[in-house]
């Protein structure tokens, strides 16, 4: 087994931060001190930089079948982007097919996943069609290691289950010990509004918008928060986007219930003014849309107050070619963002460089508290001792410009295309293997190993 150590790098993790050396054997941290005296095969001086744990991003969609077509990055190239941007773990969504069982559904990901994962990765179940059958395989889901559930509010038809369901799959999730996330929107009044833009001939993006008010958000994160509640079962909000759906939150809070919410980096860093150009709004269609900055605000203080303990991508891109679906109908525009490659160095630049996070926060909501929440720690999202060797090192001073010319992830444009960045990720290490080096990925397609995953530990 190689050995390699990290030296004189500031080492900083969700509650620590100092100048000291990381020995690392074979795939897992052995030492942490200053001075070690230990040889190894290889060392790397990361002397000025920063040594964080490598990133988690718990929300991707790769190879997805959605809309009509699939989404555009695959388990290869999406996690070999990911590593670019030092997200060494990602959790991908398993669909299920309406009328079809949950096992059925992981034999045909770990098909596309096993083996062709760069980066290592797990599944979240989507139940997508809760019936008795359904029941019986949720314990037989959580012994294969996915203990987090996905339920969607909306996109009735294809994904969306109703509240007779949600409650059913709370309360059989809770007897295991797992968790229910949820995509919170009201799917009915959206597609009422959706019915009402296309009857009155208002067909552009801008209109994917006006069909997803806060409103929307706002009552369907109470309603999942309250079933919540009752039934007891740990819960998790995905892709939060507004201050309406962050106070439903904050409301349950005070009746000490526990409600974990990510936000993406997208929903901090832009916003619903991208869609009043034409066509190339389609670039944002994604559902819940981009918000009002005034909802950055909220999401920003959201992180600080700790009501926001994570921040995902919801990485799923599709090609400028896949978006022209929706050319003269924006609710046929498949709905995504690409994201995966760039989360951590813009939440780096905007968020830690820019002083509106701490360095702890910052390695807390992009990778210790998801390992945590998702059941991965302390083997993911930290620098200790008898965890995985995940590392990134990052040259904060360091600047950088955004391109799709210059970028990894299968698509042809960047939602952040031209944006200057403070902060530069130069290695990436995933269990023990130096994967980045220098904008080049050294590590092979199937190198990525499948997280079993166990309870909250937060
Ligand atoms: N978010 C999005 O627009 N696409 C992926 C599916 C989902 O997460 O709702
Ligand atoms: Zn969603
Ligand atoms: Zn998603």
């Amino acid at each position: 087994m190689a050995s390699l150590l990290i030296k004189n790098g500031r080492v900083v993790t969700a509650d620590s931060d100092s100048v000291c050396d990381v020995l690392i054997d074979g795939e897992i941290i052995v030492a942490i001190g200053r001075n070690l005296t230990e040889s190894a095969d290889q060392v790397i001086d990361a002397g000025s930089k920063l040594v964080l744990p490598g990133g988690i991003d718990p929300h991707v969609h790769l190879d997805m079948p959605f809309m009509g077509t699939f989404s555009s990055d695959t388990h290869e190239t999406g996690t070999r982007a990911a590593l670019h941007g030092g997200t060494t773990t990602v959790i991908d969504f398993v669909l299920q097919k309406q009328g079809h069982s949950l096992r059925e559904a992981l034999t045909e990901w770990q098909g596309r996943a096993t083996g062709t994962a760069v980066g290592d990765y797990s599944f979240h179940m989507a139940v997508t069609d809760f019936n008795e059958q359904t029941r019986a395989e949720i314990a037989e889901m959580v012994a294969e290691g996915i203990t987090s559930f996905k339920a969607f509010m909306a996109y009735k038809g294809a994904l969306m289950i109703d509240d007779a369901q949600l409650v059913g799959l709370m309360q059989e999730v809770k007897k295991h010990g797992a968790l229910v996330t949820v995509h919170a929107t009201n799917g009915d009044m959206i597609d009422t509004l959706v019915a009402q833009h296309r009857a009155q001939g208002k067909l552009s993006p801008l209109y994917h918008y006006l069909s997803q008010p806060e409103v929307t958000e706002a009552e369907a994160s109470g309603r999942f928060t309250d079933i919540a509640n009752y039934t007891g079962v740990n819960a998790y909000i995905v892709h939060l986007t507004c201050e309406g759906a962050l106070n439903q939150v904050r409301e349950a809070t005070r009746r000490n219930q526990r409600v974990f919410v990510e936000t993406c980096i997208q929903y901090l860093l832009l916003d619903a003014s991208l869609y009043e150009q034409d066509f190339e709004g389609a670039k944002y269609v994604m559902s819940p849309p981009l918000r009002q900055k005034k909802d950055q605000e909220t999401l920003w203080a959201g992180i600080n107050q700790g009501l926001v303990q994570v921040v995902g991508t919801d990485h799923c891109p599709f090609l400028w070619e896949q978006k022209q679906l929706g050319k003269h109908d924006f609710s046929k525009i498949p709905n995504g963002h690409p994201a995966i490659e760039h989360r951590m160095e813009l939440l780096f630049s905007e968020g830690v460089s820019k002083g509106r996070i701490s360095l702890q926060r910052f390695v807390a909501v992009t990778a210790t508290n998801a390992a945590k929440i998702f059941g991965m720690f302390p083997r993911k999202g930290t620098i200790s001792i008898g965890a995985d060797a995940d590392l990134v090192i990052i040259d904060p001073q360091r600047q950088h410009t955004i391109s799709a010319a210059t970028h990894h992830m299968n698509v042809d444009y960047s939602a952040y295309e031209g944006w200057e960045l403070t902060g530069k990720i130069e290695t990436v290490v995933l269990r023990g293997q130096v994967a980045i080096r220098e904008g080049q990925a050294q590590v092979e397609k199937g190198y990525g190993q499948f997280i079993r995953r166990g309870p909250t530990i937060f």
